[in-house]
Parts: structure tokens; C-alpha cells; sequence
């Protein structure tokens, strides 16, 4: 009637489950099977988005399933042509270094999901985002966090590809100007993963000490990091 439910702990299992696919979850590039994903798991994945917080329950995202080699490969070119831009902002060693790395697994992957955020969901006003109109990408991140996590779960790996400009993809997909895209997924089995982020495994950025992140008050220079 009230729709209250028991907030207990979960149990000990339960609770190691949840932080084992929090500490386990990597961002994939290169490790993607081909295979494609049952069709009730990905249900689940999306399921487990829609399941996010949302500004004022806005619910502002939508998937676009991508699964034809062709739409990928036009992906994968503004991919290349934005990723070759960015080396160019890097000098020196740092440069090649960049180079190197591989940040994308759009033609490998079998299935690519986009996930957009439709800002004028819900009307014009909209509870919680008076005052911070990007409370609404906000949520769409959540969501995508959400998929992230029930992926590793899954033994599915996830990869965010970021590097792109957002006209071109908006073009190659038709979606309409107040739609963003927060985010390329690629996604597809994996069977093995990083112990640790590829970024770090490959020299080039190290997690940063967490005490250093934690403040007790008041705001304190963190510069070197
Ligand atoms: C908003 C956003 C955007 C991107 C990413 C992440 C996020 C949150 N990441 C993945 C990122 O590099 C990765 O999460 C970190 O390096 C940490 O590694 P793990 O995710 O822990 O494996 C990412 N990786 C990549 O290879 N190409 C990319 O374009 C992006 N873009």
C-alpha cells in the first residue's frame, strides 16, 4: 500500500558482488569477441540503465542500437578523423605515446549502442533542473553507468568512445539538434579483461591517491595532479 520496502544490508555475497563489478569494470577496446550478444541479455543491460536516477525522473535517454557493419565503419572514419586532431594537441614523446594507444573498438565490437539525452523531455520545466540545465546529462551518465556495471556482470565488456564530433554522428544517425549524444558504447563479450585501467597499464595516466581527492572542509589546491 505505502510501497515500502525492508532497507537491510545486503548480504555479505551480495555486497561482494557489487563491489567486485565496481573494482573489475574496465573500459574495452581491443578485446571484443565477435559473437553476438543474446538478445534477453541486452534487454537486461537496458533494463538496468532505464533503472538510473534522473533529474525530476526525467528519464532523458534513449539507445540507439547500432548493429549493421556499415553504420560502424561510417562511425569508426569520424572516429579516425577526430582522433587524428586529437594527437596533433599533444607534443613530443607524448605524441607518439598517443599514438600508440588504442581508443575505440567500434568495428570490433558487434553490437555499438548511442546513448542520447532528449533535453526537452518532460516539458520545459522540469523538477530539479531549474537552476542546472545539465542535470539532464547528468542522469544520462548514471544510466550509462548503470549498463557499464551490469555488463561486467554479464562477462560483457563496454567500451566509451568520446572521440568524435557530435555533428558527425548526429548526422550519420538523423537525430535532431535538441537531442545530445553522451555516449558511443561499443559492446561484446570478452574474455579477458586489464587488472587495472589500460591507461595505466600502458604509462599513461596513473589512478590518483584517494586521500589526496578527500577533503574535510572548505577546498584544498590540488595543482600537481
Ligand atoms: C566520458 C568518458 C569518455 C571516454 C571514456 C570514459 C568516460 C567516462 N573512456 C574510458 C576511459 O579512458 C577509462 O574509463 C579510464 O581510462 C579508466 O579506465 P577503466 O574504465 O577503469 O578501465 C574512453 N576510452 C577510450 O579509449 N576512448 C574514448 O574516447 C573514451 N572516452
Amino acid at each position: 500500500m505505502d510501497h515500502l520496502i525492508a532497507a537491510c544490508a545486503f548480504s555479505e555475497a551480495e555486497r561482494t558482488a557489487v563491489y567486485h563489478a565496481i573494482e573489475t569494470r574496465r573500459d574495452v577496446r581491443d578485446q571484443f569477441r565477435s559473437d553476438p550478444l543474446p538478445e534477453d541479455l541486452v534487454r537486461r543491460l537496458l533494463e538496468a540503465a532505464h533503472h538510473a536516477p534522473s533529474v525530476g525522473f526525467m528519464q532523458p535517454w534513449n539507445f540507439i542500437m547500432i548493429r549493421q557493419a556499415e553504420t560502424r565503419e561510417r562511425v569508426w572514419q569520424a572516429f579516425s578523423h577526430a582522433n587524428e586532431e586529437a594527437c596533433l594537441m599533444f607534443e613530443g614523446d607524448r605524441r607518439a605515446q598517443y599514438q600508440r594507444l588504442k581508443l575505440e573498438g567500434i568495428r570490433k565490437a558487434p553490437l555499438s549502442i548511442c546513448i542520447t539525452c532528449d533535453t526537452k523531455r518532460g516539458g520545459p520545466v522540469v523538477l530539479g533542473r531549474t537552476h542546472n540545465p545539465a542535470t539532464d546529462v547528468y542522469s544520462t551518465v548514471c544510466a550509462i553507468q548503470n549498463l557499464w556495471l551490469a555488463a561486467r556482470a554479464e562477462g560483457v565488456g563496454v567500451g566509451w568512445v568520446s572521440i568524435f564530433h557530435e555533428d558527425a554522428i548526429k548526422t550519420i544517425l538523423n537525430i535532431p539538434e535538441h537531442v545530445k549524444i553522451v555516449a558511443w558504447l561499443c559492446v561484446g563479450y570478452v574474455d579477458e579483461l586489464y587488472d587495472m585501467p589500460e591507461l595505466a597499464v600502458k604509462g599513461w595516466r596513473d589512478r590518483l591517491p584517494l586521500d589526496k581527492l578527500v577533503f574535510e572542509e572548505g577546498w584544498q589546491d590540488c595543482e600537481d595532479m
